[in-house]
């Protein structure tokens, strides 16, 4: 089993808001990790900590031992943000081709457009996409580089079903190659379909965590499981 990442007890507050609130957690190789958690839980900047585009406050995090941000993490880590509207005039090939030339053995980019089926507008401003195109152009750039740990901020969300399939279908073959995966989702049959390992997040910090089966023998289903260890008294 090989941690591929580490946090313990990360604390970041905006003004007076708590995003990390303690929040404790760890992603192995060759798993999907998910995290589930209400609107503003602090899923979304616990990623953007592991990934260095913020500095918590306090708190221990390590990508394969390394500070996130360093060399070596950078070059092993890969992400999905949920919007990027930063490549707004950019083409997906050349984004996918510019991405690709960052790293020392990247993915082929014809073969990732093809897999995600981008070489039909692969030459369409990224702005000009529609919502479900882009969420192709993101994750074909998570992946491009090959990395050991990549985050995957609501990978499905707004996808149609056969673009889910191919989502879902290519997380598994990630994870099998031996990638740690860790990915948000607010789709509890996404998380339990393509789940190794769940964390549930509720204001800043893991509520409960384990397998699906571990999470549910009490409650269920999922989505009693996360009612449950979401309460806005809790
Ligand atoms: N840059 C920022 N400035 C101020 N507040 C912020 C900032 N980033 C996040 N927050 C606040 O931190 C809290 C956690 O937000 P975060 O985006 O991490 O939630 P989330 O779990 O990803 O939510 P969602 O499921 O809606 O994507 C929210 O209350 C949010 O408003």
């Amino acid at each position: 089993m090989t941690i591929a990442l580490s946090a313990r007890d990360l604390r970041l507050s905006f003004g007076a808001r708590k995003a990390l609130d303690g929040l404790s957690l760890e992603a192995e190789s060759g798993r999907v990790t998910a995290l589930l958690g209400p609107n503003g839980a602090g899923k979304t900047t616990f990623i953007r900590c592991a990934t260095a585009l913020l500095t918590p406050e306090s708190g221990e995090l390590s990508v394969f031992g390394h500070a996130p941000g360093s060399n070596e993490a950078r070059n092993l880590v890969g992400l999905m943000p949920q919007a990027t509207g930063a490549w707004a005039a950019v083409t997906p090939s050349r984004l996918l081709g510019y991405l690709s030339r960052l790293y020392a053995d990247p993915q082929p980019v014809d073969g990732m457009m093809a897999l995600l089926d981008i070489d039909e507008f692969a030459g369409t401003p990224y702005r000009r996409l529609s919502g479900g195109q882009q969420q192709a152009v993101n994750l074909a750039g998570a992946l491009i580089g090959r990395p050991a740990l990549v985050f995957l901020d609501e990978p499905t969300a707004g996808l149609d079903p056969r673009a889910r399939k191919t989502t879902w279908d290519l997380i598994r073959r990630v994870r099998d190659a031996g990638v740690a995966v860790l990915l948000t989702t607010h789709n509890m049959q996404e998380a339990e379909e393509l789940s190794d390992h769940v964390a549930i997040v509720h204001k800043g910090r893991v509520r409960a965590h384990g397998r699906v089966g571990d999470l549910t023998r009490d409650t269920g289903s999922l989505e009693e499981a996360f009612l449950f260890h979401t309460e806005e008294t809790s």
